[in-house]
């Protein structure tokens, strides 16, 4: 599939969504954070504003939950329309069923890990998701620095990528800028979570358009 930018909506004008996403059409995603103020210390939103959001949302739609009880929640959200989502290991009770869960539902499975997760223990669940997203902040907030120590993890995904043959995406999330997507890139990511680089630019699509390709250029 190649390189893909996911802008994220969670720094956005939410007063005027359905123009904050006519902004992102030339991006492959949008990105939308499910926080619950339990998994991470930070409340957003929920599954009617998700509904809202797919009906004019002009991109299929990423959503990443950093919820606690992905079980009961997750295929809600590909039910009503997401096509990919992302729950994360550290909170899923049985992920391999959900994961299960949501491709019957349609919807990409996405297995998400927080910084001091490793990536290790979660490498045999490869065939049952269809991306894995390495969290390169501390999830909760937008406009973070970015995580260099992340790099090696990366590094190590795609190399156990690569060794299953397999087409699992590898998606990077936090601090991603024209300043840090070279490196991610370099290490082996593929699909960028980019909020503040995106949103707080006058014109996002150059935005979008300058991260594609310095993400092509590096890989
Ligand atoms: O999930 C998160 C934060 O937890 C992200 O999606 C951020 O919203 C990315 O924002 P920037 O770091 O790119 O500003």
């Amino acid at each position: 599939m190649g390189i893909q930018i996911s802008p994220s909506i969670l720094n956005s004008d939410f007063s005027r969504i359905g123009h904050e996403l006519e902004r992102i059409s030339s991006a492959d995603w949008a990105h939308v954070d499910v926080m619950d103020n339990h998994f991470v210390p930070n409340l957003t939103l929920g599954l009617p504003v998700v509904e809202s959001i797919l009906k004019v949302s002009p991109v299929p739609v990423d959503c990443h939950l950093m919820i606690e009880d992905p079980d009961r929640w997750a295929p809600a959200f590909a039910e009503a329309g997401a096509k990919s989502v992302t729950f994360h290991a550290e909170a899923a009770a049985a992920p391999i069923r959900l994961a299960r869960e949501l491709r019957k539902q349609d919807a990409r499975a996405g297995l998400a890990l927080k910084p001091t997760t490793a990536v290790e223990p979660y490498l045999e669940l490869l065939p049952e998701i269809d991306m894995l997203l390495i969290m390169t902040v501390e999830p909760g907030f937008g406009g973070q620095s970015f995580l260099e120590s992340m790099l090696p993890k990366i590094r190590r995904t795609r190399q156990a990528v690569k060794d299953s043959g397999l087409d699992v995406w590898i998606q990077v999330d936090g601090g991603v800028s024209v300043k840090t997507i070279e490196r991610c890139a370099e290490a082996g990511a593929d699909v960028f979570v980019a909020g503040s680089a995106v949103y707080g630019a006058q014109d996002a699509a150059a935005s979008i358009a300058e991260l594609r390709e310095l993400a092509a250029q590096a890989c």
